[in-house]
């Protein structure tokens, strides 16, 4: 297959696979890559510069250089009717029964994810495109082993697309030798693909931009789309793009984050796994800073409180829409009473975010789009959205930084955290990213609270059980064996196969025994796959 001068493309490519990475689509990979890489290494760099200030005890607070922004009088540009209505998104990988399931959930907009439920390997990334390519054509279909049809239905969620993280690359495409951006690779691939074709349908190509720290950050998106959207043709703003606030550093930013890409924006999403693992990451080495077990740390909780506030805050004063994030609560099968509870924790959820001003939120299985949906409804009747609802709290640090509860931390928590760090990871590398574990929804996020609250308890003087031990590094190599055992009698349990758990436990104990922690878990574990 010929491809652009410099570009090389080292894995697999089948007939199917050669639809999408077209010369043509290549060309615009390899023109973002060339145009924006260097910034996106510059910000890669920054991140680590700025760990290790705050390493050194410097403190998050608002950037007196964007004042101005913060003060000013500005919105972001009218959005598209597609956009409008959003309470319900369904999130969920890029397989094509989960995609058609997906499309015909009932769900106002669907959120297919190339990120943290979805496992990075090169056929999961290049099927997923093809999946998607044929889904806005619709041309996707399926049938199972039972021989079950899967088709779209007339009416379909509006689709949004999420890419992977500035942190991630794409290891089988180089471009002059170097690693091409995983997210660029995924939002160029797509746009190049689909735009046209969306916006020919009524929709447009609308996306979701993950685990951003500052707006420069946002910046980087926002010029990729300028260039993307010239080189193909599109005029100006045709893209939209919500922002997860995932990070503890963007709460610091919201509103330059949604200024920075006012001409493209969205609106901001409140991503509250992948929120709380940046809260440990950031603090980890902080002897004053120290979380419970994982199950204390709710929306409920007050820095958590005060983070989702000033999310719908900045948002409505922008004219931006807010959207809830994903409570990991799903249906629980045979189980009729635990279903109800999950089912009302869920009900909950939905209600607190509705009466907080969110105009929609996420859930992760279609079993739970019409609670959701009712429990909108309740707040918003007729309204599309809640945009005009305008709050006026004035959280800043110290609300933020007010990281409590800090106990309990039990051996049971403990164990739990080891326990669906080594299943996640190892359905990970088996090429799986979203995994029911304990009747709960794990994807990345999840896990890197998991593997961060271990680490983080053998560090800090703070990381003592309710019994009165210190949990240790020789504590946590005990219980290591013990909970592979547990995980793979599970995985076996459920037929399937225990091969990769190994590995996976043991880059769980160097990950979280390691002196340097590990940025992401995800980078470890993409060298260690294929
Ligand atoms: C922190 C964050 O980033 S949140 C966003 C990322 N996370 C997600 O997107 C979660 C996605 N959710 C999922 O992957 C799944 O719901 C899981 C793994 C949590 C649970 O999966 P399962 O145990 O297979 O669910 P279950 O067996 O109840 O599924 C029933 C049906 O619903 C489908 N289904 C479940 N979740 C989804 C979904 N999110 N999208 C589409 N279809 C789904 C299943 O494919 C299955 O279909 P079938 O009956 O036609 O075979
Ligand atoms: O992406 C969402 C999150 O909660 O993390
Ligand atoms: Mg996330």
């Amino acid at each position: 297959m010929s491809l652009p001068a410099g570009v090389q493309i080292n894995a697999p490519i089948t007939a199917d696979y050669a639809k999408i990475l077209t010369p043509e689509a290549m060309a615009l990979v390899a023109k973002l890559h060339r145009a924006f890489e260097p910034r996106r290494q510059e910000l890669l760099k920054a991140r680590v510069a700025r760990q290790a200030r705050i390493d050194a005890g410097e403190m998050p607070d608002f950037l007196p250089e964007t004042k101005s922004i913060r003060e000013g009088d500005w919105k972001i540009a009218p959005l598209p009717k597609a956009l409008e209505r959003r309470r319900t998104e369904i999130t969920g990988p890029v397989e094509a029964k989960m995609i058609i399931n997906a499309y015909n959930s009932g769900a106002d907009s669907y959120m297919t994810d190339f990120e943290d439920s979805n496992s990075p390997k090169w056929d999961n990334q290049i099927q997923g495109q093809v999946n998607l390519y044929k889904a806005i054509r619709r041309e996707l279909s399926f049938k199972n082993e039972a021989g079950k049809e899967y088709k779209l239905n007339d009416k379909i969620a509006t689709l949004q697309v999420r890419p992977r993280g500035w942190h991630l690359d794409e290891k089988h495409v180089l471009i002059d030798g170097q690693r091409v951006s995983g997210g660029v690779f995924d939002f160029a691939l797509f746009l190049f693909h689909n735009a046209k074709e969306q916006i020919a349908r009524g929709a447009g190509p609308f996306f979701y931009l993950p685990k951003m720290e500052s707006h420069l950050e946002a910046r980087l998106w926002n010029d990729i789309f300028v260039m993307a959207q010239n080189e193909i043709g599109l005029p100006q703003g045709t893209i939209k793009a919500t922002v997860l606030i995932e990070t503890i550093l963007a709460t610091f930013e919201l509103e330059e984050i949604l200024y920075e890409l006012r001409q493209h924006s969205a609106g901001l999403n409140a991503g509250r796994w992948d929120y709380i693992f940046s809260c440990i990451k950031k603090f980890k080495r902080n002897k004053d800073f120290c979380l419970a077990n994982r199950g204390a740390i709710t929306m409920e909780v007050p820095f958590m409180r005060s983070y989702a506030l000033s999310l719908v805050k900045a948002c409505h004063k922008r004219g931006a829409p807010a959207i809830g994030g994903m409570s990991a609560l799903i249906p629980i099968k045979n189980d009729p009473v635990a279903n109800e509870k999950a089912l009302a924790g869920i009900r909950h959820d939905k209600t607190r975010d509705a009466n907080d001003g969110f105009d929609g939120g996420w859930v992760a299985h279609p079993g739970l789009v019409p609670i959701a949906a009712e429990e909108f409804q309740k707040v918003l009747g007729e309204r599309p959205n809640q945009w005009e609802k305008q709050r006026d709290e004035n959280f800043g640090p110290k609300d933020w930084l007010n990281f409590q509860p800090e106990q309990p931390i039990t051996e049971a928590g403990v164990r739990n955290n080891i326990n669906v760090g080594i299943h996640y990871l190892g359905s990970w590398l088996a090429g799986n990213g979203c995994v029911p574990i304990h009747n709960l929804m794990e994807d990345a996020a999840t896990a890197e609270i998991s593997r961060s609250q271990v680490w983080q308890w053998v560090v800090s003087p703070k990381g003592k059980l309710d019994d009165g031990r210190k949990v240790t590094a020789d504590m946590v190599r005990a219980i290591i064996p013990e909970e592979l055992a547990k995980v793979k009698a599970t995985v076996t349990a459920q037929g399937e196969k225990t091969e990769t758990y190994d590995q996976a436990a043991k880059i769980f104990e160097e990950m979280s025994l390691a002196d340097s922690y590990p940025e992401f878990l995800t980078l470890p574990l993409y060298e260690a796959m294929e």
